[in-house]
């Protein structure tokens, strides 16, 4: 009997089997496409969309540059790799339960998925990442988790399920190690592939100069929306897990603040006043980014997926 009458496991996988043709059916590798990055679906081969809509238990994405369809076929050399990939996510700022953020994972692993690839866009925290570099994600650091909104919470999903879930070893070596030698296969320059801590935040709202401070005191690398909830139940279920992070747009950490306190001394003093231009990001900026960097990031995907060994 189902832990979780609310989540309709059974009827979800019998829509996706009675759509796909047999040799798509159990998918490898899941792969989760992040803001602007539903392009890695052109490496996909033999392709059968299924719409979120047609899957019981699935929401819509509400975000630009979110599709929603999962995409099923083969990647890779040789008679390729079956996948599944998630053509849109779906964030918690929705006001989608956490329950329904994780979900498609869960579904993966029911079809048979033993390894996960998620990939999102990500704000730069660390000054010494550019915009576009890849940043592999070797640990996370998840403030809701901390403050009593892990995805986690509640009665587990699956009998099979441990409680207390360990996550020293979430982001698989194994996997990052495959990622770095794809990038010298591809003949990437070493910038473009970087190693980092991703902050996850709820969000809608972008940083605060303040909160971006304390974000990278505090050790990340990178921030963003998404990712953790995904990576949690997808080591729940047992998977392997590797997590790619685009960086999109620098997090603005000035170092001080604008002083409108000494601007209107200046000016009463009479001194002319040159104001600066505040740098503000916008989803915009980060679909485009997506776009014109995606490339990299489906390349490196397409790479790791023909290579995992069949028992990593
Ligand atoms: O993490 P993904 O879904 O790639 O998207 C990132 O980009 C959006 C903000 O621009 C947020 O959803 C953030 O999490
Ligand atoms: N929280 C957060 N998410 C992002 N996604 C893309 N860029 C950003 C960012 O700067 N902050």
């Amino acid at each position: 009997m189902s832990q979780h009458p609310e989540l309709p496991f059974a009827a979800a996988i019998e829509v996706i089997k009675s759509l796909l043709p047999e040799t798509l059916q159990k998918p490898r590798v899941g792969i989760v496409c992040g803001s602007g990055l539903g392009g890695i679906v052109d490496c996909i081969r033999d392709v059968v969309l299924v719409p979120y809509k047609m899957i019981p238990g699935f929401a819509e994405s509400t975000v630009p540059g979110h599709k929603s369809s999962l995409a099923f076929g083969l990647m890779g050399p040789g008679d390729g790799v079956p996948v599944v990939a998630m053509l849109g996510r779906f964030h918690p700022y929705e006001g989608h339960h956490m329950r329904t953020v994780v979900y498609p994972v869960r579904i993966m692993a029911k079809l048979g998925v033993t390894e996960v690839i998620i990939t999102n866009a990500a704000g730069g925290l660390n000054p010494k990442l550019s915009v576009g570099t890849i940043v592999v994600i070797h640990d996370h650091l998840a403030l809701p988790n901390m403050t009593g909104m892990n995805p986690l919470l509640g009665p587990l999903t699956s009998p099979r399920h441990q409680r207390f879930i360990p996550l020293s070893d979430a982001y698989s070596p194994s996997l990052r190690r495959l990622v770095f030698l794809a990038a010298h296969h591809l003949s990437l320059d070493p910038s473009a592939l970087a190693e980092g801590t991703y902050a996850w935040v709820s969000g809608p709202t972008y940083e605060t100069p303040a909160e971006g401070r304390f974000l990278r005191l505090a050790g990340a690398d990178v921030v963003g929306m998404s990712t953790v909830p995904e990576v949690l139940a997808a080591r729940e279920e047992g998977l392997n897990v590797m997590a790619l992070s685009l960086v999109t747009n620098a997090v603005v950490i000035p170092d001080g603040y604008r002083s409108i306190r000494e601007e209107v001394l200046a000016e009463l003093a009479g001194k002319r006043v040159e104001l600066p231009v505040a740098d503000v990001v916008s989803h915009e900026e980060v679909l485009e980014i997506g776009k014109a960097k995606g490339e990299v990031m489906m390349k490196l995907v397409e790479w790791v997926v023909g290579s995992i060994p069949c028992n990593i």
